[in-house]
């Protein structure tokens, strides 16, 4: 006989608060949780942990939050790891990484001199060259990192060109030539770049970045896996299967970019807070992404929104292939948009906890994305024929109030304690 564990761990207190046991929980007519199956529902606003009790193991935790969750659900007694799970303990991993480091030489962030004397010409040429790749790709960001101080710049841009060939193998000229083998090509070019072996002088950049700042190559090898996901899958059954890819593609460079961007060192937050705000602005964007693709990704015969979900919403391919904006739709698209807003509010509680200096490009760049948002509700959820931009004029009065937001100091109830 199994019970249910009602467990919520708050991620802006990290009280955690057990509400009971039960044989079964049902929202509504759903039952989420039996005693003879395992159903855990998943959510990023409550981190639901299965805990064992003294003579009986819990199966399962479960709460029903509807926009923001989904459910893994397994047979007998196994508990299904899911995505969330995966991905927190890699950002426990990425925060370990910083504590050391700042237990080890807390003044000081950057080793700034690891590269080696005789290449520092070439090294530097390696940095602008990525500096010039970033300014024609994203001009905005490019404008914001103006802002950084020049070793994390530099880093930044670094970071930033080794993503964009990441996403150009998948999504490129070259796209339909891009192998699984590519990939692995790719990823063992990572590794040697990791072991101060670098291929092209952007890698090298890359590598002078990875020598100096506490950045793991997880997320970097994460990266690629969701490309390859991306070669595999083009239907995604649940909000868990998104997750994934989601961060895979996108939450990887918010803890990619923290090492580099240092974290206030008047901040009160512990770093699990920040990388974990860090990863919700990569899942907000990428969902965002997938929100207003939707059209262009369907004519690539693609659909990433879950599959479950549509089904509930009475939707299925079908309709996304038709490219009709019904009220079904609109009541759908609202609750995806929904769901995007809550993983930038997540991110917006992290960004004052980055040094000063680096939050307003993560300012300007929430801002202007989560507009997106915006714009596909202006366009009435039509996401399947109309584009939602966000035009110069409104692009532009973003960038002073990011900058007005980033001087505000520090909120005085920090993320989460240390
Ligand atoms: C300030 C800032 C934004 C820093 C990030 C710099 C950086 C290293 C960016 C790399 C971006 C990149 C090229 C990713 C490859 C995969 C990809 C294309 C992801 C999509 C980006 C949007 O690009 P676009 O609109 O051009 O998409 P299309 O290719 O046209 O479809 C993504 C949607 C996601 C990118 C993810 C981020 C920008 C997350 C940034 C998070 C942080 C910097 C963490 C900030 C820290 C806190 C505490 C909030
Ligand atoms: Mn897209």
């Amino acid at each position: 006989m199994s019970v249910a564990l009602l467990w919520v761990v708050s991620p802006n207190s990290q009280l955690s608060n057990c509400f009971g046991f039960a044989d079964s929980v049902r929202d509504g007519s759903r039952l989420i949780y039996s005693s003879r199956s395992v159903c855990r529902e998943r959510s990023s606003m409550f981190n639901c942990r299965p805990k064992k009790g003294r003579n009986q193991k819990w199966n399962a935790c479960a709460i029903h939050v509807p926009e923001i969750s989904s459910m893994v659900a397994s047979t007998a007694d196994e508990i299904a790891v899911s995505s969330e799970e995966k991905v927190y303990n890699v950002v426990l991993k990425q925060a370990a990484l910083i504590k050391e480091q700042l237990r080890s030489s807390p003044d000081l962030d950057v080793n700034p001199d690891l590269a080696l004397p005789g290449n520092l010409g070439l090294l530097s040429d390696a940095y602008d060259r990525c500096g010039e790749v970033c300014a024609e790709y994203a001009k905005t960001f490019y404008l914001g990192t103006l802002l950084m101080t020049p070793e994390r710049r530099r880093a930044i841009w670094a970071i930033y060109v080794w993503c964009r060939r990441t996403d150009e193998l998948v999504d490129g000229p070259n796209a339909s030539h891009i192998t699984p083998t590519a990939l692995d090509r790719w990823e063992s070019r990572l590794e040697d770049l990791f072991r101060g072996r670098p291929f092209d002088m952007l890698d090298a950049a890359l590598s002078d970045t990875v020598a100096n700042y506490r950045v793991d190559i997880q997320p970097f090898r994460d990266m690629i896996e969701g490309m390859r996901m991306d070669l595999r899958k083009s239907r995604y059954k649940n909000f868990d299967e998104l997750y994934l890819y989601c961060y895979n593609v996108a939450g990887t460079v918010g803890l990619m970019s923290v090492p580099v961007m240092g974290i206030a060192p008047e901040s009160k937050a512990s770093p699990v807070s920040v990388f974990d705000a860090a990863l919700a602005l990569g899942i907000a964007n990428q969902l965002t992404n997938i929100l207003r693709d939707v059209g262009e990704d369907a004519r690539r015969g693609r659909v990433y929104l879950p599959q479950d979900e549509l089904a509930q919403a009475g939707l299925s391919d079908d309709d996304i292939f038709a490219g009709k904006v019904t009220d079904k739709w609109r009541r759908f698209m609202k609750s995806q948009i929904k769901r995007a807003r809550m993983f930038f509010d997540k991110a917006e509680k992290g960004v004052t906890e980055l040094n000063a200096a680096s939050r307003w490009p993560v300012y300007a760049s929430l801002l202007l994305y989560r507009q997106i948002l915006d714009e596909i509700e202006a366009n009435d959820y039509n996401n399947f024929t109309k584009r939602a931009y966000v035009n110069k004029a409104k692009k532009i009065a973003a960038l002073p109030i990011a900058y007005a937001r980033s001087l505000i100091p520090r909120s005085k109830k920090p993320l989460t304690k240390v």
